[in-house]
C-alpha cells in the first residue's frame, strides 16, 4: 500500500501535559481509506490523549500526524470540514430538542446532511421533538453520533461510541459503522469493549502506558496467545496425576491448562480422563480471545512491570 492510501498516519507521536507527564510516548500507526481502526487500552493508557491530537485539538510534544494529508493542528481549517468527531461527552444545552440541537450543529457544518436523515441514520427519528434532557444515556450517545455524521465526514473519530447503549443499540451502531466503512468512510474508534473491537475493527492497536504494545488484525493479535482449558478434578484425584505433557496450573482441584495446540492438548486430556475414568467438572476449552490478550497486558500493569 502506498502512503497516499493512508488517510491517517501517525509517527512517533508524543503528548505531554502541564507538569511534564507524558501520556503518549512515541506512538506510530497508519489507517487506510475505508478501514475501521480501533485503539484499545486500559484506563489512562492514552487513547483519548491520542485521539485529541488526531482531531487537531492540541499540538503534539513530538512526532508527526497527517490526516487526509494535512497536519490536523496547524492546518485545522483544511482538515476540520472533512472529519466527524464524536466526543465522550457531547455537552449540549439540555433544554433544546433533538432537532434544534442538530440544526444548531448543522449551522456550523458545510454541506450538512438534512437533519432528519442524520437522525434516521442513528435511529433517533422518533425522538426528534424530545428535549435532550429527556433522552436516555444511550439516546444521547446516538445524538452525539448523528451530529458527528452531519457533515458527511471522510474520517470519523468515535471515542467510546457505544458506552451506555443496550445490546440492541450497540449492534445497531456496529451495523451503521460498518455501513459507513463500506461506503468509504475511514473510522478510528476507541473502546473499552473488547467484543466491539473484535467484531468491528479491521485492525487495532492495544495501547499501554502511552505506547503501542500490540497491533494487527484481531486475528493476528490473538494468534500468538495460548488457548486455555479449565476444569475441576474430583477430590480424590491429585493434579499430579495429569499427563506431564500438559502444562497445568492448579488451584486446589481447579486446573487451568494453557496451550498453543488446543486440539492436541484437549485430545490428550480427554484420552487420559477416559482411561482413568475421571470426570472433568465444568470442562471449558476456548481459543485465545482479544480479552485474553488484553488481560495479559493489564496484569503486567498490576504487577508494576
Ligand atoms: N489534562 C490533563 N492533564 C494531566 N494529565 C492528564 C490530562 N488528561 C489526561 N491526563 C493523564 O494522561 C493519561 C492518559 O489519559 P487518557 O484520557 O488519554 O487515557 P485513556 O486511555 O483515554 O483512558 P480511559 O480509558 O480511562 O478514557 C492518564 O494518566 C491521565 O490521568
Amino acid at each position: 500500500m502506498t502512503t497516499d492510501q493512508y488517510v491517517i498516519t501517525v509517527d512517533e507521536l508524543r503528548r505531554r501535559y502541564a507538569g511534564g507527564f507524558e501520556a503518549v510516548s512515541g506512538i506510530s500507526f497508519s489507517v487506510a481509506r475505508g478501514e475501521i481502526f480501533a485503539l484499545l487500552g486500559t484506563n489512562g493508557a492514552g487513547k483519548t490523549s491520542t485521539v485529541e491530537l488526531l482531531e487537531g485539538l492540541a499540538a503534539p510534544a513530538g512526532g508527526t500526524i497527517r490526516v487526509l494529508g494535512h497536519d490536523p493542528y496547524r492546518e485545522r481549517r483544511a482538515v476540520r470540514p472533512r472529519i466527524g468527531v464524536m466526543l465522550q461527552e457531547g455537552g449540549f444545552p439540555s433544554d433544546l430538542t433533538v432537532t434544534e440541537t442538530a440544526r444548531m450543529w448543522s449551522g456550523c457544518t458545510s454541506d450538512a446532511r438534512p437533519v432528519p436523515e442524520a437522525l434516521a441514520l442513528v435511529g433517533l427519528g422518533h425522538r426528534a421533538k424530545v428535549r435532550v434532557k429527556q433522552l436516555s444515556g444511550g439516546e444521547r450517545r446516538r445524538l452525539d453520533l448523528a451530529l458527528a455524521l452531519l457533515g458527511r465526514p471522510e474520517v470519523l473519530f468515535l471515542d467510546e461510541p457505544t458506552t451506555g447503549l443496550d445490546a440492541e443499540g450497540r449492534r445497531d451502531t456496529w451495523d451503521l459503522v460498518r455501513a459507513l466503512r463500506d461506503a468509504g468512510t475511514t473510522v478510528l474508534l476507541t473502546t473499552h469493549y473488547l467484543e466491539e473491537a473484535e467484531q468491528l475493527a479491521d485492525r487495532l492497536a492495544i495501547i499501554h502506558r502511552g505506547r503501542i504494545v500490540t497491533t494487527g488484525t484481531p486475528a493476528e493479535v490473538t494468534a500468538s496467545r495460548p488457548a486455555r482449558i479449565r476444569f475441576a478434578l474430583p477430590a480424590e484425584v491429585p493434579a499430579g496425576h495429569l499427563p506431564l505433557s500438559l502444562r497445568a496450573a492448579a488451584d486446589g482441584q481447579r486446573i487451568e491448562i494453557r496451550t498453543h495446540d488446543l486440539q492436541e492438548s484437549l485430545g490428550e486430556l480427554l484420552h487420559w480422563a477416559a482411561q482413568a475414568s475421571v470426570r472433568l467438572e465444568g470442562l471449558d476449552a476456548r481459543s485465545a480471545s482479544l480479552e485474553e490478550a488484553f488481560l495479559e497486558i493489564a496484569q503486567t500493569d498490576l504487577a508494576g512491570v
